[in-house]
């Protein structure tokens, strides 16, 4: 019986958990995805489709997407919509003028059917940017605490140097087996 039960719980404790990383273009999406699998900053250029990495966290092992953000591609996203527990919303802090777009793009992606059981990791990068708006300016801007029917986070980041990142991948799993 034990041993049954572990079989069990090692199946579910591996299970694959779905992720997308969308936000807009030269938000930093890329270098997020490859700091989490290498630790390092890898040379991007403008994302066109996607990329796909498995990312292990302490046992738990998410499958991640990371979806061009240019406009044209914009309406693509839901295609990758289908078993996805995780949002990943990255945010390039210090693009003031775009933040209505991303505030559109999040409220769409929340009323899609197929995101309905979905978190939200708000990730605010390029924190080392001066002038850069903080966290908690884009909770405001974003309304986020008007979101009652998905979980969410905000999380300060810098893909560049990896700061932050660790604290969102660790929102992410303290959220496994709470739904
Ligand atoms: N200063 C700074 N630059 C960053 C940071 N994160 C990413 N960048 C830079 O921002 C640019 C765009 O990064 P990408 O990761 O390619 O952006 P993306 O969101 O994947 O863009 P698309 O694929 O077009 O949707 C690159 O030059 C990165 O080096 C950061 O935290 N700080
Ligand atoms: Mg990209």
């Amino acid at each position: 019986m034990g041993l049954i039960f572990a079989k069990l719980w090692s199946l579910f404790c591996n299970q694959e958990h779905k992720v997308i990383i969308v936000g807009l273009d030269n938000a930093g999406k890329t270098t997020i995805l490859y700091q989490f699998l290498m630790n390092e900053v890898v040379h991007t250029s403008p994302t066109i489709g996607s990329n796909v990495e498995e990312i292990v966290v302490k046992n738990t092992h998410f499958l991640m997407w990371d979806i061009g953000g240019q406009e044209s591609l914009r309406s693509s996203w839901n295609t990758y919509y289908s078993n996805t527990e995780f949002i990943i919303l990255v945010v390039d802090s210090i693009d003031r003028e775009r933040l209505s777009i991303t505030k559109e793009e999040l409220y769409r992606m929340l009323a899609h059917e197929d995101l309905r059981k979905a978190a939200v990791l708000i990730f605010a990068n390029k924190q080392d940017m001066k002038g850069c708006m903080t966290a908690a300016e884009i909770s405001t801007y974003l309304t986020l605490s008007s979101i009652k029917d998905h979980p969410w986070h905000i999380q300060s980041c810098c893909a560049l140097t990896g700061e932050g990142l660790c604290q969102g991948l660790e929102w992410m799993t303290s959220r496994i087996g709470v739904r």
